[in-house]
């Protein structure tokens, strides 16, 4: 897919003022766990957390309480949360599917969950085994009984900029899907660029869709991946439509197993480099995220694509 098939834009790069302060809504250990090949053992991924954590992150999604057989990588969501050292202030969102995961979460005692809906029609089928329409089906009921037990709902919305399979996505299309999640009971919605291939212009475009629809900016956060580099214009573009919380991924680790060419998240230290340059606040200490990442990366077995995380320990 050409990026010219994805649409032009009608005006590009208007000037919005900058927040002073931005939350980093940190996916790795779920998101960026969920497509590793290799089973990375609890007490890694406990002390991942913990670290992530001591580094100043408020928000840490911790797993996801989906078809053990669909993402075998977070198939321990039960014993993480049972042997996760919580911090005082730190929040440990789960993502969650069905009402089946919900009642696992509901057990493992969560506080915060996060459904995640398709904007197209395929990735529905290939994510959730189910379709555009249909997939309200199984959420509806899920945020009902998480708002009723207490709980704050997330709502992720996939492939807002582009499908691998359909293309170009109408940001309409995004809308609608967004809009039913909120009506649902979501407090917030993220934005999902699950295969990297937004620019500027189409956050701009998706993000005013939302605004002209009635939708508060302040109900809406960003998920990008750096497949073609451009994670961080189109968080500076989001930034600038007055988002002010962003999801990253430690040291750029990540990718969704059902969806082609979704490489690593928007490494959280490019994003805190990017933040301390504008002046924003953030609460993140950068040394101890990269020395995290590092570690991480040992367990891995391979280097972090973070640039900054090369930059400041290659
Ligand atoms: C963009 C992103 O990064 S999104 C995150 C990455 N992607 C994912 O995590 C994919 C998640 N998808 C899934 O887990 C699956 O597609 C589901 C659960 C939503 C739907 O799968 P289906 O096979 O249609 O589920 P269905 O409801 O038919 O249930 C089939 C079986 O799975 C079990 N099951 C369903 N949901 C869950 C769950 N959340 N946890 C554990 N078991 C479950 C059912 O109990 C049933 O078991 P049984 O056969 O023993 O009776």
């Amino acid at each position: 897919m050409g990026v010219r098939e994805l649409g032009l834009p009608e005006r590009i790069g208007s000037e919005g003022p900058l927040p002073t302060e931005v939350t980093i809504w940190e996916v790795g250990p779920r998101d960026g766990l969920q497509n590793e090949a290799e089973i990375v053992p609890v007490e890694v991924k406990l002390e991942f957390l913990d670290r992530l954590a001591g580094a100043g992150l408020t928000t840490l999604e911790a797993t996801s309480f989906v078809h053990p057989k669909w993402v075998p990588q977070l198939a321990d969501a039960e014993e993480v949360l049972a042997r996760l050292r919580r911090h005082d202030g730190v929040r440990y969102p789960v993502l969650v599917p069905n009402e089946r995961g919900l009642g696992r979460a509901l057990a493992a005692g969560v506080t915060h969950v996060a459904v995640f809906a398709s904007a197209t029609e395929t990735f529905a089928r290939r994510n959730l085994n189910s379709g555009l329409d249909a997939q309200f089906a199984m959420f509806e009921p899920v945020i009902g009984r998480a708002r009723e037990a207490g709980l704050d709902v997330r709502g992720y919305v996939s492939m807002c900029f582009g499908d691998p399979w359909e293309g170009a996505v109408p940001p309409e299309q995004v809308v609608a899907v967004g809009k039913r999640l909120l009506d649902a009971g979501c407090s917030q919605l993220s934005l999902g660029d699950t295969i990297g291939v937004a620019t500027a212009a189409s956050v701009e475009r998706v993000i005013d869709a939302f605004t002209e629809a009635g939708v508060a900016v302040g109900d809406l956060a960003v998920h990008f991946h750096d497949t073609y580099g451009q994670a961080l214009a189109n968080t500076l573009a989001a930034l600038r439509r007055g988002v002010t919380t962003v999801d990253s991924s430690a040291g750029g680790l990540g990718g969704c197993p059902y969806a082609e060419s979704a490489t690593g998240n928007l490494a959280t230290e490019d994003l805190v480099w990017l933040l301390d340059g504008l002046g924003i606040k953030h609460g993140v200490d950068l040394d101890a995220l990269v020395e995290t990442s590092v570690w991480m990366a040992r367990q891995l077995g391979r280097p972090s694509p973070s640039r900054v995380v090369r930059a400041l320990a290659g």
